[in-house]
């Protein structure tokens, strides 16, 4: 349950947060859609491509709110850090997603949601360790494909029938188990066409 349905779960949750809170890049995610699915209510495989800017969308908020907000891992060898100092084998760290992804020396005023930061011209600039939503190295998610897919296809199904505002009575709290929860649902929904 962890690995495939509460992470999308979570992850969905918050993106819908992120949209009802910026309904300018709401917008521009709904238009993206209405132009690749135009009448249909289906999505095709070819589809999926080509919501870029959708993806972006995704990518920030996955930023934001890393669903699985850390990783441990135990050191199998010496690690021997920049600055000289090491840690043995057999060491069992404990890696911040979270805080990665609000490093401060590596994104630009971290708080703020802007997708624009997953162009492909901004993040190739980036260390490729800088986003790592689903982890790296050998023990990677093997479902993150699966995963982007997945929500691709919940917030262009929604987006094409309902327009997402925020709850201010219910403001989320951020509920770091393991997987990232809130306390609250945040955000509304209004069929777009009334
Ligand atoms: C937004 C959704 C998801 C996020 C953020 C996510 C994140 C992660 C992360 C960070 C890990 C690594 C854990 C670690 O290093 O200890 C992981 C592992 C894993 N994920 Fe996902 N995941 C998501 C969705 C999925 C889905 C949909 C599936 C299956 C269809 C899946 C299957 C797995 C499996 C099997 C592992 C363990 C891989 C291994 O240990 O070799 N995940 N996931």
């Amino acid at each position: 349950m962890f690995e495939g349905h509460d992470t999308v779960a979570s992850g969905l949750s918050w993106l819908f947060y992120c949209m009802s809170l910026h309904p300018e890049h709401q917008q521009r995610c709904r238009e993206e859609i209405q132009g690749i699915l135009g009448d249909r209510d289906t999505i095709e495989w070819e589809d999926l491509g080509k919501m870029t800017y959708t993806t972006m969308c995704i990518k920030e908020s996955l930023r934001l709110f890393p669903p699985v907000a850390g990783v441990s891992r135990e050191l199998s060898k010496p690690v021997t850090f920049p600055d000289g100092r090491s840690l043995p084998a057999g060491c069992q760290v404990g890696l911040s997603i979270f805080a990665i992804h609000r490093n401060r020396d590596v994104w630009e005023d971290p708080e703020v949601y802007d997708p624009l930061r997953f162009s492909p011209e901004k993040s190739a600039q980036r260390h490729s360790h800088a986003f790592l939503p689903f982890s790296a190295g050998s023990r990677n998610c093997i479902g993150q494909q699966f995963a982007m897919n997945e929500l691709k296809v919940a917030l262009a199904l929604t987006l094409q029938r309902f327009e997402l505002y925020p709850d201010p009575s219910k403001i989320p709290i951020m509920r770091p188990q393991i997987v990232l929860r809130s306390r609250r649902s945040g955000a509304s929904a209004e069929n777009a066409t009334s």
